[in-house]
């Protein structure tokens, strides 16, 4: 049998923080989701960002700490016990390799489809005692962060003035919708911290290929994001909230319009940081093109047809950091201006 070594600690990145470590980013959008304007502030941080955060999005505050519970539980179990768990593809448990192509990250995880059938099979497999109580909170926890994350879509379609205003929960509320759901731990790091005054990287930058992804965090800073000029700044947790990624495929959807997100996640020198994400995605067969009622007159998609499919198979070709909607652009040419006599 083949044993693939764990990476050792010269594998990870370091980042050199620019800005004193207690130094957040004040710009990040905030919606109210029972707002009358929420619509609109929502296209906008689409457009400008491509992340924002929700408030008074109705889910309570004890599912999310008991899930967070349960999560820490798993990742404090020794780790011969975490193993059995494993491997982390196509769905599992997975420690410091990220994807399948050579990536890492100070980092442990949970990697599952959001199918209940299968995170039912998966748990059984997993623990033998007592799944239950954390199995049903995470499938609780799906179905009512995929709640916020439709609402979210309905407004987008509401603001952008296309319908039927599902036109992309639809996806998410498909049976087949090709979803994932990911609890991720980060173990604090303080001796190499400290050593090198840099951070280590815990999630390494790249946008998620999906349609749209809701994070929730323990109170522990380490998100960032990068912003339209490439500057990276970070995010200030907030345990109650859920902070909203715009992914590939929504970029796609609405022609460029909205921005894809790219981010990345630095260790913490003192805290573990714990997060849950849920990832929604289309079904495998759905094309992802331009959004028909978004479209001017005369106006191009400015990516080639691509499946659902097609996508996360490339994608899973591709390394974490990678552009990966790049080899789906097309190359337009824009039409000569007519010049005067
Ligand atoms: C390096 C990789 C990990 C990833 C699959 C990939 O080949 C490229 C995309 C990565 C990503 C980022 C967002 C999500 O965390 C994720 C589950 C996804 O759908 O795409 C991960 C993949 C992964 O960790 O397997
Ligand atoms: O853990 C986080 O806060 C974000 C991780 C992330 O971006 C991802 O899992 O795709
Ligand atoms: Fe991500």
């Amino acid at each position: 049998m083949v044993v693939l070594s764990q990476p050792t600690l010269e594998d990870f990145s370091l980042i050199k923080t620019c800005k004193p470590s207690g130094s957040l980013f004040t710009g990040i959008p905030v919606i109210d989701l029972s707002a009358p304007d929420a619509k609109t502030l929502i296209v906008e941080a689409c457009q400008e960002f491509g992340f924002f955060k929700v408030v008074n999005h109705g889910v309570c505050p004890e599912l999310m700490a008991r899930l967070e519970a349960e999560a820490v539980k798993f990742f404090s179990l020794p780790q011969p016990e975490k193993d059995r768990a494993g491997p982390p593809s196509p769905f599992g448990y997975g420690n410091k390799k990220i994807g399948p192509n050579g990536d890492v990250g100070w980092i442990e995880y949970l990697l599952f489809s959001t199918n209940p059938d299968f995170i039912s099979q998966k748990f059984l497999s997993m623990f033998q005692e007592e799944p239950e109580v954390f199995r049903s909170a995470v499938n609780e926890y799906i179905w009512k962060v995929r709640g916020v994350v439709c609402r979210v879509l309905e407004l987008i379609a509401d603001g952008l003035r296309i319908e039927p205003r599902d036109v992309l929960s639809k996806l998410l509320r498909d049976e087949k919708s090709d979803s994932f759901f990911r609890l991720n731990y980060y173990p604090p790091c303080p001796k190499v911290q400290a050593q090198s005054g840099r951070n280590l990287v815990g999630f390494g930058e790249h946008t998620d290929p999906q349609i749209m992804s809701a994070v929730r965090s323990n109170n522990t800073t380490g998100l960032q994001i990068s912003l339209r000029d490439g500057t990276w700044v970070s995010v200030p947790p907030d345990q109650s909230s859920f902070f909203i990624n715009v992914g590939d495929s929504l970029q796609v959807m609405t022609n460029g319009r909205f921005r894809s997100v790219r981010h990345r996640v630095l260790a913490d020198s003192l805290k573990p940081r714990v997060s849950m994400i849920y990832f929604g995605g289309p079904p495998p067969s759905e094309k992802i093109t331009p959004l028909p009622p978004l479209m001017e007159e005369g106006e191009e998609s400015l990516y080639k047809e691509f499946t659902w499919s097609e996508y996360k198979k490339s994608a899973y070709k591709s390394r974490l950091g990678d552009n990966r909607l790049g080899q789906f652009e097309k190359i337009i040419k824009k039409k000569k201006k007519a010049t005067g006599p």
